[in-house]
């Protein structure tokens, strides 16, 4: 999937820029402050017509104006689609192939990116709520049933610790919770283990190219519930039992202490934790090789591969990792990068890529 070019009006700092992509890499220059950001955001906005930095859109309208729009030209093997989205005090507007959606769904989809942006780093330096909710997104985003069933977890989870807080614990109550629960965790932590087997196959891939084969990179699931079970059946039956074993504490802590929301996972290069030994520039590539393995997983699910918005990675590798990154994914993906400095680029891919000097919310291509 290509995004051949792009209109912005009102956006941000921009006024009005009409830019022409080039189908491989797209490299974003300029000083701090100048809407390099602002650029990878619209191409965001286009593509799920929400902001990844802000939850209110208004936002994202140039200061004194009334209305900010992002239009863009797709193309994918199959076809060229043009997109519109637009946000004013009234809210969102969207049109696909000239065509106004009722719906945002209906618009959402059409062009899909994956963006890594520097807090993407928290996934590997953040704290264990950070990486469920980054597998909980990605799983999601591959099955509706993982959606649906964390969500019943979560609404027995709360209702669970209700009853742990009250002053004369209802057994009888507890035990029915407790089934659902181990029913609904049996799903979850099933479909998480087979997500982390699949993205750790991508990534250590990825991880490799990026670090010239010089580290290997493994992913490992860490469930709360450290079960035996071989099959999902079982698994219901064995947290079942757990959970009874926990109940006595539980009511004594008055807190549910068991489940998969607290599980965790880890990543490990050459086999040590890169949270607690891993360099600046290891932690980053880890970060970098687990968020491009969404790549992968969608090139799988739809057929094409995304477009790819790299937020300011360039500053914190080093040339080796610079170039690996950039020659091994911009041949599958278009990639759009952000830089402060060219020099961040090697020459070698200078000349198969298009540069653009933002200065002010004004492009020099
Ligand atoms: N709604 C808006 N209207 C006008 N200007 C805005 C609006 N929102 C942000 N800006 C301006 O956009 C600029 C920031 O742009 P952006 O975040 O893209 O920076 P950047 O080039 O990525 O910088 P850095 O290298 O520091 O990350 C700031 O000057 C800010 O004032």
């Amino acid at each position: 999937m290509i995004l051949k070019d792009i209109h912005l009006g009102n956006f941000r700092n921009y006024d009005s820029l009409d830019l022409q992509f080039h189908p491989k890499l797209n490299v974003f220059i300029g000083r701090n402050a100048q809407g390099k950001t602002n650029l990878l955001e619209s191409i965001y906005f286009l593509a799920l017509a929400k902001s990844h930095r802000t939850s209110r859109d208004k936002e994202l309208i140039q200061f004194d104006k009334e209305e900010a729009y992002v239009n863009g030209n797709i193309e994918t093997s199959y076809s060229r689609l043009p997109l519109s989205i637009s946000v004013s005090k009234k809210g969102k507007r969207a049109k696909v192939n000239h065509m106004e959606v009722s719906k945002l769904s209906q618009y959402i989809g059409h062009l899909n990116t994956v963006l890594f942006a520097p807090e993407d780093l928290n996934i590997v330096k953040g704290s264990p709520q950070v990486r469920r909710k980054f597998i909980n997104m990605e799983c999601g985003q591959i099955s509706k049933v993982y959606l649906s069933t964390l969500s019943d977890y979560q609404k027995v989870l709360n209702q669970k610790s209700q009853y742990l807080k009250s002053r004369n614990v209802d057994r009888v109550m507890i035990d029915v919770l407790n089934e659902q629960l181990a029913k609904h965790a049996s799903v979850i932590i099933y479909k998480r283990q087979h997500f982390i087997e699949t993205i750790e196959k991508f990534a250590r891939k990825i991880h490799e190219d990026i670090s010239n084969s010089k580290e290997s990179l493994t992913i490992k699931y860490n469930p709360n519930i450290k079960y035996k079970s071989t099959n999902e059946k079982e698994l219901e039956q064995e947290i079942k039992a757990i959970l009874d074993d926990s109940l006595e504490k539980e009511i004594d802590r008055m807190q549910t202490m068991i489940g998969p929301h607290r599980d965790d996972i880890s990543f490990h290069i050459n086999g040590f934790d890169v949270q607690t030994y891993g360099s600046q520039g290891q932690q980053r590539t880890t970060a970098l090789s687990v968020k491009l393995a969404e790549l992968d997983l969608i090139y799988d699910e739809v057929g094409e591969y995304p477009v790819l918005l790299l937020d300011d990675v360039l500053s914190e590798l080093d040339e080796t990792r610079q170039s690996h990154l950039l020659t091994s994914i911009r041949d599958r993906v278009q990639t759009f990068v952000t830089t402060t400095s060219i020099s961040d680029i090697n020459h070698a891919i200078m000349n198969d890529m298009s540069s653009f000097n933002i200065d002010s919310g004004k492009v020099n291509a």
